[in-house]
């Protein structure tokens, strides 16, 4: 059991070095290309069509979207826990955002925040090219610290029920850190991690480990691995 865990684990790593290899020899990712080829070839008003488009131009193209299998994990995972709030840290072109939205209760929101002001500017043309509205999404454009220090004004009193955190892997601890600080995670709230084997996501993975930090680590797919906060009978004195 645990060689066949190893050896899933190593063919993913393998993969994803070789997908790394393909991009460097392809050039670089571009946000403009990304989104001219998404908003001329699929058809406008259907989110399907939107991530076949998108998948049609990562098998030519460097690509930072998820893709599809590590695209359904997350959607399995919002459909099993039907989230009113969801934050998404490192929008990129929202590959990952309409995934979400497909799935998302019909009164939930999700909040979805990514640095660089073009690729927030295009990211959010194509959620709503996918025929998504802005009473369900929210784009925020600014680093995934100030949007946590200003996301209690988005929020209200609600909390969040699901978090993806696909931005930088060395800010995964820090982020972490401030959702528990600013009392932002509803208890039971899932996080989703990607590239969590990457060496940057080292300290978050470290903390996990050692900190008792009311994280129980569930499923893993390519590299992406569920967390639950809050859930886990600790020892008395101990707090969640
Ligand atoms: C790997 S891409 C996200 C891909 C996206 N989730 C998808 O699959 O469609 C990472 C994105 O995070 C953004 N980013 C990097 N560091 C960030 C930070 N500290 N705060 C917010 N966004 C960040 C980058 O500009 C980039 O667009």
């Amino acid at each position: 059991m645990v060689t066949v865990h190893f050896r899933s684990e190593l063919f993913m790593l393998c993969r994803q070095a070789f997908a790394r290899v393909l991009m460097l020899s392809r050039g670089k990712v571009c946000v403009s290309r990304t989104h001219a080829f998404i908003f001329s070839n699929c058809t406008h008003g259907q989110a399907d069509s939107v991530l076949d488009t998108f998948e049609v131009y990562a098998s030519t193209h460097p690509s930072f979207s998820i893709g599809p299998d590590r695209g359904e994990f997350v959607e399995e995972v919002v459909k099993r826990l039907a989230p009113l709030r969801v934050l998404e840290l490192g929008m990129h072109c929202g590959y990952v955002s309409v995934r979400i939205l497909r799935q998302l209760p019909s009164t939930g929101k999700l909040l979805t925040v990514e640095v660089d002001p073009h690729t927030a500017d295009k990211g959010e043309e194509i959620i709503l090219v996918a025929g998504f509205k802005h009473t369900q999404f929210k784009v925020l454009t600014s680093s995934s610290e100030e949007a946590i220090s200003a996301l209690r004004s988005h929020l209200g009193e609600k909390n969040l029920d699901l978090v993806l955190m696909d931005h930088d892997p060395k800010e995964y601890l820090p982020s972490l850190l401030a959702l528990q600080r600013e009392e932002l995670l509803s208890p039971g709230c899932v996080l989703l991690i990607n590239n969590a084997l990457d060496t940057g996501a080292k300290a978050l993975l470290e903390y996990i480990r050692t900190s008792q930090a009311c994280l129980t680590v569930g499923r893993q797919v390519q590299g992406m691995m569920e967390l639950q906060w809050g859930k886990v009978a600790y020892p008395e004195g101990t707090e969640c």
